[in-house]
């Protein structure tokens, strides 16, 4: 197995080596390859159809890679579908929308599909209740387990989903634009539960348009084009002007005159 970050010497938790997906004449992911660390957060960024959402479409299973290899802390996995990335890959995908079921309340949303049962048969309600407590006060929610989804807000039904990559011990999380669809004030509050899972020795891949989020949180940034990694950067004194000429090969100015 060939590492294309040679200055660290820990396994990684995933290496991921030649990804490539194709769908008809288009290149979405073109020979992809990344070290991803415990305890790390990468940014993804990229311009439009730049392949992020197919990358990560193949690290979730809901697309089929045409060729590649993943390995899972050195161990080569095929991932077949999302239940066998969540189980052997150990990731948590939590999409802008949340996927979340409003009329359910916040323990039947986290156990949704991998229920705790008596021998298989009958929900053991009283445990899931119990887990799901720990989990909402680990992360500081003042919700309570009973409370259905629809009566939280947006800050607080995020909480919910990262919840569910605790309770699982998952330990990778992908977060899809987190910071999209929530009040400027809350946007705080996902940034302190990305450095709480970090603390926790997660590892995140945060795909955001919000590159300022990015530069707060990320300790790497990989720049996607063309369905290509076009620059991996260690998050160290990088303007926002520097990131915008990796993604752009434009000055933000000249992004701004473009849009207008
Ligand atoms: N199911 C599909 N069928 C056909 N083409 C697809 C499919 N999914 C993605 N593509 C194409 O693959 C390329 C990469 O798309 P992708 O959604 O991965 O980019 P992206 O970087 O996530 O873009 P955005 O930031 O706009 O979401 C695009 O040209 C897109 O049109």
């Amino acid at each position: 197995m060939s590492t294309p970050n040679q200055s660290r010497t820990e396994t990684p938790l995933l290496s991921l080596r030649h990804l490539k997906k194709s769908f008809g004449p288009v290149h979405a992911v073109n020979d992809v390859s990344l070290d991803i660390y415990s305890g790390e957060v990468i940014g993804l960024v990229g311009d439009n159809a730049a392949g992020k959402s197919t990358f990560l479409s193949l690290l979730t299973g809901y697309n089929l890679m045409d060729s590649g290899e993943i390995y899972y802390k050195g161990r080569p996995v095929t991932v077949k579908s999302p239940r066998s990335s969540r189980q052997e890959l150990k990731i948590e995908m939590i999409y802008q929308n949340l996927s979340l079921a409003p009329d359910l309340p916040i323990w039947q949303n986290l156990f949704l599909g991998e229920e705790i049962t008596f021998a298989g048969i009958f929900n053991n309600r009283r445990r899931m209740i119990n887990e799901s407590q720990r989990v909402v006060r680990e992360l500081n929610a003042k919700a309570n387990p009973t409370d259905l989804v629809g009566t939280l807000s947006g800050g607080e039904q995020q909480l919910v989903a990262i919840a569910r990559a605790l309770l699982f011990s998952r330990e990778l999380i992908i977060m899809d634009e987190p910071t999209a669809a929530i009040s400027v004030a809350k946007i705080d509050e996902v940034l302190k539960l990305i450095r709480h899972l970090k603390a926790q020795g997660k590892s995140v891949l945060l795909v955001s348009h919000r590159l300022e989020d990015i530069l707060t949180v990320a300790d790497r940034i990989v720049v996607f084009a063309h369905g290509k990694i076009k620059q991996i950067m260690e998050n160290r004194n990088i303007s926002l002007e520097d990131l915008v000429h990796a993604m752009f090969d434009r000055t933000p100015e000249e992004e701004v005159k473009d849009v207008h």
